[in-house]
């Protein structure tokens, strides 16, 4: 299955790393770095209204390479400049062609929260997540056993970075609830098999109180998409594939919005 594949990949790429840098030296960069962020990314998100975070993505498992050209920092103004409330930006290097300059790079120069989308399996990737100046990180609930996922999201808020926890069924979304996520994205795609369907986050939506932000993620294509899911009581939609292959962001997002 693709997502065991890509997550021995990162644990492989994690041990290398930890050559470089330790553990307990990532952990100290990170802790000595400002804990009190007041969250931004989830009070982006709590805003009323549609919010959309907008992805930074050069390709993927399921599609290949999405952009050939691929000027990221300009990618993400133009998301900035056309409204978004955050930017998600894939470090995954082998499967997704992302990096984690990338991350760094459009962290230091907008100033919407960033997202580290990426395989979290190892707490080294959150304290690096906050060292490269993230504001959130991805957590994927089918990668993490329920113990292990509260003790990365007690670890992620310790260091004030919010966590999106990724679900794609109900007891999926009923581990992240038990485990305290305060961000819920479930995922239209199953990764198993790459299909895609938007009636999964409308069909899990009412599992979800509304004191938790609850997010809809891939294969949003269309404004009909975007305002059923907002009549749905959807707080957030994670839009990659089709910003990214619109040459004009700005236009692309104002259509997509129209029917909320
Ligand atoms: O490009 P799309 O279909 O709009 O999807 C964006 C985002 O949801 C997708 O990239 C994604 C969702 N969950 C992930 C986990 C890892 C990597 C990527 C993802």
């Amino acid at each position: 299955m693709i997502l065991e594949t890509i997550a021995e990949a990162t644990r492989k790429r994690v041990a290398a790393e930890k050559e470089k840098c330790s553990l307990a030296e990532m952990k100290e960069k990170a802790t000595a770095m400002n804990p009190d962020t007041g969250f931004p990314f989830e009070q982006e998100l709590k805003k009323p209204g549609m919010s959309f975070i907008c992805e930074v993505k050069k390709a993927s498992p399921s599609k290949g390479i999405i952009a050939e050209d691929f000027p990221y920092l300009e990618i993400a103004k133009e998301y900035e400049a056309a409204g978004a409330s955050a930017i998600s930006c894939l470090t995954e290097p082998e499967y997704f062609k992302g990096d984690k300059r990338y991350l760094k790079k459009i962290a230091e120069t907008v100033s919407i929260p960033v997202l580290r989308k990426d395989f979290t399996v190892d707490p080294y990737m959150i304290y690096e997540a906050k060292v490269l100046g993230a504001t959130a990180v991805l957590l994927i609930c089918a990668l993490l056993p329920e113990e292990t996922l509260k003790e990365y999201l007690e670890t992620a808020h310790s260091l004030g970075l919010s966590a999106l926890v990724e679900a794609h069924d109900e007891a999926e979304v009923a581990q992240a609830m038990r485990a305290g996520a305060r961000i819920i994205g479930v995922n239209n795609r199953n990764l198993k098999d790459f299909t895609v369907d938007i009636h999964n986050s409308e069909r899990l939506r009412e599992l979800v109180p509304e004191n938790i932000v609850f997010v809809s993620e891939s294969g949003i294509k269309t404004p009909e998409d975007v305002g059923r899911l907002y009549q749905n009581k959807t707080d957030a939609v994670l839009i990659g594939e089709t910003l990214m292959r619109s040459s004009n962001k700005k236009a692309e997002l104002e259509k997509l919005s129209s029917m909320c």
